[in-house]
């Protein structure tokens, strides 16, 4: 019996946030545990003054909890299952992806009430690739600007006059306390989040069983199924933060319904699809072919 359970996360005061609330989901659900975290820096929070994609991609942020996890320094870690690759690194699971919350992106500004408000030519930061498409697609006169750092450094950025507006995920203003901040939510079916935004998952090692079974408790299965529609149709069209791509599901009646959006942030350009289906994976891959099907490989080959 595990008495202890030490839990990895990012220094950033939205990774704080979560891990502390998986702390306390998990301490609830076994008494006595002794739940404690260890703060590491990664190279994603550390280098700011260049794109993710130059510096290696969004496995950046969970390398150094991983070395941490290998060297048994930590038991478990705790991500914003968004930020983690379609490809897990070998030996290692995801034994719980909690419950959802918003799912939804934000439109965040001093002045503005949304983005059709924008004067013409209005500068907005955001360095997602998925957001500057579709803010291209209903706005090409707009000036997209770079905007990296945590949320409460986009949220100064923003404060100090840098930009007009910027987008931000739902979700992590809302942890945060800064739900306030939000004009206007950008939303299915007219605007898609980030595959798995808004879902918190907990990584540790694949020989870790004791530690699986105490994680295994958080796992809420309708998100998992959700979530991994999302990640199976972003995986089958290669997945990185490369290229503008969006999934949103959801479970209704039983069955899934998966939408995809693969984009363009230099022209703008939108190829979207709708699907419903029953097996997340199968759903996911039949998504991900009628986007290339409907003209997204043409996308998908874009340089930036
Ligand atoms: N890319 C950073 C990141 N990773 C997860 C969230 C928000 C929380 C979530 O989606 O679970 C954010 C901030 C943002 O995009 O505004």
């Amino acid at each position: 019996m595990t008495a202890s359970l030490r839990i990895a996360t990012r220094k950033s005061p939205l990774a704080l946030w979560q891990t502390e609330h998986v702390a306390a989901r998990l301490r609830a659900e076994h008494p006595g545990l002794d739940v404690s975290l260890v703060p590491l820096s990664t190279r994603g929070d550390e280098v700011l003054d260049r794109s993710l994609a130059a510096i290696g991609g969004k496995g950046l942020f969970l390398k150094e909890l991983e070395v941490a996890m290998q060297r048994h320094g930590a038991d478990c870690a705790v991500h914003s299952l968004k930020d983690v690759p379609m490809e897990l690194e070998p030996g290692f699971v995801l034994p719980a992806i909690l419950a959802r919350a918003d799912a939804a992106d934000a439109f965040v500004s001093n002045r503005f009430e949304g983005i059709d408000a924008l004067p013409p030519g209005a500068r907005v930061g955001t360095s997602s690739l998925r957001r500057q498409a579709q803010l291209r697609a209903r706005r090409p006169d707009l000036q997209l600007l770079d905007l990296r750092g945590n949320v409460n450094t986009r949220l100064a950025k923003l404060d100090a006059g840098d930009y007009d507006a910027i987008v931000l995920a739902c979700a992590g203003l809302q942890r945060l306390g800064f739900e306030a901040r939000i004009r206007a939510r950008l939303e299915a079916p007219d605007w898609l989040p980030a595959p798995a935004q808004g879902a918190i998952a907990i990584e540790c090692r694949r020989d870790a069983s004791a530690v699986q079974a105490l994680l295994r408790v958080l796992d809420d299965a309708p998100t998992r199924r959700c979530v991994e529609a999302e990640r199976a149709m972003n995986r089958a069209l290669h997945g990185s933060c490369h290229v503008p791509v969006a999934a949103f599901a959801r479970e209704r009646e039983g069955r899934l319904h998966l939408q995809g959006l693969v984009g363009s942030a230099v022209d703008g350009r939108l190829v979207r699809a709708d699907v419903v289906g029953d097996e997340a994976e199968v759903l996911g891959r039949e998504t991900a072919r009628r986007l290339l099907d409907a003209g997204a490989g043409e996308l998908l080959d874009l340089p930036g």
